[in-house]
């Protein structure tokens, strides 16, 4: 049996003279999420696009649940879920209203409908405002219910792009809480972001996309240490960093670093550790790229 969800081989896209995807390679274990980040423009969406059969490859290929998804686009279509950056539901219908009608929509007899919307209402958490049309809904109500529309058929793969991407922290917390539940019932879930928390927080694996090509795979722990072990911050009186010093984690790494800045700063300067972050480890690559391609 085939345990990858996702698998992609030397995928590449370009639009004119733009290359957007560069001839990417990479697996997604079925039940797992996996998260591309990426900066704007970095083509994220493009790779989602194809993954979701929306737009064709121009090289490499791409199969979802052992689907190619140029030769069989229908059965790849059968098998995912899609949730894109803006929500596609009708403003002008209820949240109960837009869900009963993509059940109706995806076949299911009226009653069937009623129970799933019912179902889904709950457990998005939508059951209180499910009478109220969606123009009247919070950004992250509506990211919740174009969810929960998207959910209304089972199917093993959902693409998110972008999911949480406007949101406050508060709906940006409960949406991730929704999408590693869905994970615990065994979808595989593709996601997209910007946010290096986002991918850190629900991810098992993550690919850093720049300039369509990915420069970093591998879990969140593996990424941050290849950046070393920890970061030294200097704060000033104000608790502001005035500096971030990524380091190996050993002992004489640290007193090399303090001989060298300690002179320079002021006395009440202050000093506290921490674990790499994603985004340390987003700027050291793409920083080491930019150098390897002057030098080369
Ligand atoms: N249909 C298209 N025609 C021409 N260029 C396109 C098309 N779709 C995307 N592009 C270009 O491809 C590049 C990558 O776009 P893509 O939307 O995939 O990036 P992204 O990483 O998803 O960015 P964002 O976070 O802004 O959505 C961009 O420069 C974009 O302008």
């Amino acid at each position: 049996m085939n345990t990858y969800a996702i698998e992609v081989s030397k995928l590449r896209k370009s639009y004119g003279k733009q290359t957007v995807l560069d001839g990417i390679s990479f697996t997604v274990a079925k039940g797992t999420i996996f998260a591309l980040l990426g900066p704007n423009g970095a083509g994220k969406t493009t790779l989602i696009h194809i993954l979701s059969t929306l737009t064709d490859p121009d090289d490499g290929f791409a199969r979802v649940e052992g689907h190619d998804v140029v030769s069989a686009r229908n059965a790849v279509r059968q098998s995912i879920s899609l949730t894109g950056q803006f929500a596609a539901v009708d403003e002008v219908l209820t949240g109960h209203e837009n869900i009963m009608m993509m059940c109706r929509l995806s076949g299911l007899s009226p009653g069937e409908s009623r129970l799933r919307t019912a179902e889904l209402l709950r457990w998005f958490e939508l059951d209180a405002s499910a009478g109220k049309r969606v123009k009247t809904y919070s950004g992250g109500m509506r990211r919740r219910l174009d969810l929960a529309v998207s959910l209304v058929v089972h199917r093993p793969v959902l693409f998110l792009d972008e999911p949480t991407t406007g949101l406050d922290t508060v709906s940006r917390r409960s949406l991730w809480g929704i999408i590693l539940r869905l994970k615990q019932q065994g979808m595989t879930i593709f996601l997209t972001t910007q946010y290096l928390e986002e991918a850190d927080q629900l991810a098992d694996e993550i690919a850093v996309l720049d300039h369509g090509r990915i420069i970093a795979i591998g879990t969140a722990e593996t990424l941050k240490a290849r950046i070393g072990g920890e970061v030294i911050e200097l704060r000033n009186q104000r608790d502001e960093i005035v500096q971030s010093i990524p380091t190996s984690g050993s002992i004489h790494d640290f007193q090399q670093i303090l001989n060298e800045v300690a002179p320079m700063c002021p006395p009440d300067t202050r000093i506290t550790i921490r674990k790499p972050s994603l985004d340390d480890v987003f700027i050291t690559l793409t920083t080491k790229e930019q150098k390897e391609a002057a030098l080369a």
